[in-house]
């Protein structure tokens, strides 16, 4: 579902030029407003060069060639070379500009967008696929900067050149202008049309591309499936389909663009036609001089370059149009759980913040009449209340769906409570920073997540100045270091991809590793429900022991031996809790939790005696 309103969001093509969306871009652009003025007034000097050359071939041939003199001729050699010189500069000066203002603007278009989604809340990632936002931050970004800078100092260029043209035109000879401006027009018209079809066949054929390399992605890492369900016949005929619509989005670019040149070379001699026959006859009949006409055949020939430019970047924008309006819909997007102004005040904020906001959590916490639900979900939560004392460990138990993820994820103000709050060291969490409470966290999730780079980076990534040995304790301690140093480069091994080099029980481990470096007060453990052999699961759970030590924690729980050693156990339904207490008291209740320990005590001895004779 997510993916036909994403495609139905990548369709829209905005078919009017909306000023107020560029407007509401370029507040977020006003450092850039000055290096767009250099770039214009350089422009302004390319096209005033660029409409003054006629006037100096008309000067030529008026005064030198008709006249069949030589006399000053040295003085305008000067000048024109002169004229050629400041061209040159100009025309450097400009690309430099163009090129530095795209590049900028990139930057700082994709440093805003991932500020903000730095920023932003687990709920609006709960709503945007990684592909959407992916797509965002590359192909748009990459759209607007690109219209911006060569796209608006080109129309700076058509604009003035039109203008200039026209002018001196009218001030020479007000009939033979129109006479030969009367196919500009039509010619503008035209050319927006023909441009905007042209831009809408790539466009499909860029989306279509993309379909395609995700087949291809698809074919290759699906290969094995697609064997065994016998589904290659189908998948070619799906391929095709989308390899022929591709095809004939680009066979229909390509007409488009065949066409779209002649025209615009058949209406300029039309132009030029006019130009030539009325300006000829006035030469004749109204003594035009030689130097106007030659101009005037000049400036009607050149008209149609600036002409067909304008109607291209105005074709374009409308095209970026859609991009600006999503790039600014996710800049303008204010995370659901940010700190209020006075908490900010007197702490800073994610990315300045100030001394008073590194004061280490207790580990005292408590839900208060809490009620929560996920946008437009049911109640998970309704009056929840839970005390947990300093340093006690707390394993959440239930079915799937009960609330357990739940309860962590209002503990880490991923979510906020709806009502009621959430008391850490006597304190609601929404008086203190966001960055206070999250850097105090540790969080080892069911599928950690590793990031590429080496298997010391990742120890490191919670606290960047940790020493060698900070490191190699930390691995020692969780038993990752043995299958660490086996590793032909260690600590200096490349985890790949997500971790994708290394199998799930080492990844786990070194997430451990990673969290006993950071050394938080609070600890979260979602564990892992897949199952692994006996000996990884024992090395494992002497990790999580060592990682739980001295700290407040709450194991989502799945494997017994964490559940047997903590100090409570809550079994949670329907978001409600109906058992709690440590493990004896809770096995002679002989209720939920009874059921649960001993069925899992009979799959886990099933389990050891088939490793046994396997
Ligand atoms: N991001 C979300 N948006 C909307 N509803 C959600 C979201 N996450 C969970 N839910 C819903 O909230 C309820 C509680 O889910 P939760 O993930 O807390 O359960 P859980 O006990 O942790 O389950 P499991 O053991 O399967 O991980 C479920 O009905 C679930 O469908």
């Amino acid at each position: 579902m997510a993916r036909i309103e994403e495609n139905l969001e990548e369709n829209k093509v905005t078919q009017k030029l909306n000023i107020g969306i560029w407007r509401k871009l370029f507040k977020y652009l006003t450092e850039f407003k000055n290096a767009l003025l250099i770039a214009g007034i350089i422009m302004i000097g390319v096209a005033g060069i660029d409409v003054v050359m006629p006037l100096m071939t008309k000067y030529a041939i008026d005064n030198f060639i008709i006249k069949s003199t030589t006399k000053g001729l040295g003085l305008f050699a000067l000048v024109y070379f002169l004229i050629i010189i400041f061209q040159v500069i100009n025309v450097r000066l400009f690309i430099r500009q163009a090129g530095k203002i795209e590049t900028h603007l990139a930057y700082h278009i994709r440093k805003l967008g991932f500020k903000r989604l730095q920023q932003l809340s687990f709920s609006y990632y709960d709503n945007s696929s990684v592909g959407w936002l992916m797509a965002r931050m590359t192909s748009d970004v990459a759209r607007l900067s690109e219209i911006i800078s060569w796209g608006l100092i080109d129309m700076v260029w058509a604009l003035v050149m039109m203008i200039g043209f026209i002018g001196i035109m009218l001030y020479h000879d007000v009939k033979l202008t129109l006479i030969s401006m009367s196919v500009v027009l039509p010619l503008f018209f035209i050319g927006v049309f023909f441009q905007k079809k042209i831009l809408k066949s790539y466009r499909s054929v860029r989306k279509l591309n993309s379909q395609i390399t995700a087949d291809f992605s698809e074919g290759v890492s699906g290969a094995k499936t697609t064997k065994t369900l016998v589904r290659e016949e189908e998948n070619l005929k799906e391929f095709k389909h989308d390899a022929g619509s591709m095809r004939n989005s680009a066979v229909r670019a390509a007409m488009f663009s065949s066409l779209f040149l002649p025209i615009v070379i058949s209406m300029g001699s039309i132009g030029t036609g006019l130009a030539l026959w009325v300006g000829g006859n006035s030469v004749i009949t109204l003594g035009l001089s030689y130097g106007t006409f030659v101009m005037f055949i000049t400036y009607t020939i050149q008209f149609f370059e600036p002409v067909s430019q304008l109607a291209a970047t105005i074709a374009e924008l409308q095209n970026a149009q859609a991009s600006a309006e999503r790039i600014i819909s996710l800049i303008k997007t204010e995370p659901d759980i940010w700190d209020k102004e006075d908490v900010i005040a007197k702490y800073g904020d994610l990315f300045h913040a100030k001394e008073e906001n590194w004061e280490k959590i207790k580990g005292e916490i408590q839900f208060k009449d809490v009620c929560f639900a996920y946008k437009n979900g049911e109640k998970v939560l309704n009056n929840f209340n839970l005390k947990i004392k300093k340093g006690q460990t707390i394993a959440l138990v239930g079915e799937t769906g009960s609330g357990k993820s739940t309860i962590v994820n209002l503990i880490c103000r991923f979510y906020e409570p709806n009502s009621g709050g959430i008391l850490i060291d006597g304190k609601d969490y929404r008086e203190r920073s966001l960055l206070w409470l999250q850097s105090n966290i540790g969080y080892v999730l069911q599928s950690p997540h590793l990031f590429s780079g080496t298997i010391k980076d990742n120890i490191k990534y919670g606290k960047l100045d940790a020493t060698e040995v900070e490191v190699e304790r930390a691995a020692k301690l969780v038993n990752a270091h043995n299958f660490i140093m086996k590793l032909e480069k260690g600590y200096d091994t490349e985890v790949g991809e997500g971790g994708g080099n290394l199998s799930t029980g080492e990844k786990q481990l070194i997430s451990f590793a990673r969290a006993i470096v950071a050394d938080p007060a609070l600890f979260v453990l979602d564990e892992a429900t897949s199952s692994i052999d006996t000996e990884t699961e024992r090395m494992i759970q002497s990790a999580i022991e060592k990682v739980l030590e001295g700290r407040t924690s709450f194991v989502v729980a799945h494997r017994l031996s964490t559940i047997v050693s903590a100090d409570k156990i809550l079994v949670i339904r329907k978001g409600k809790i109906t058992e709690a207490g440590n493990h004896r008291e809770l096995i002679m209740r002989k209720g939920y939790y009874y059921n649960l320990y001993t069925n899992q005590l009979l799959e886990d001895k099933e389990k050891e005696s088939k490793e046994v004779f396997a």
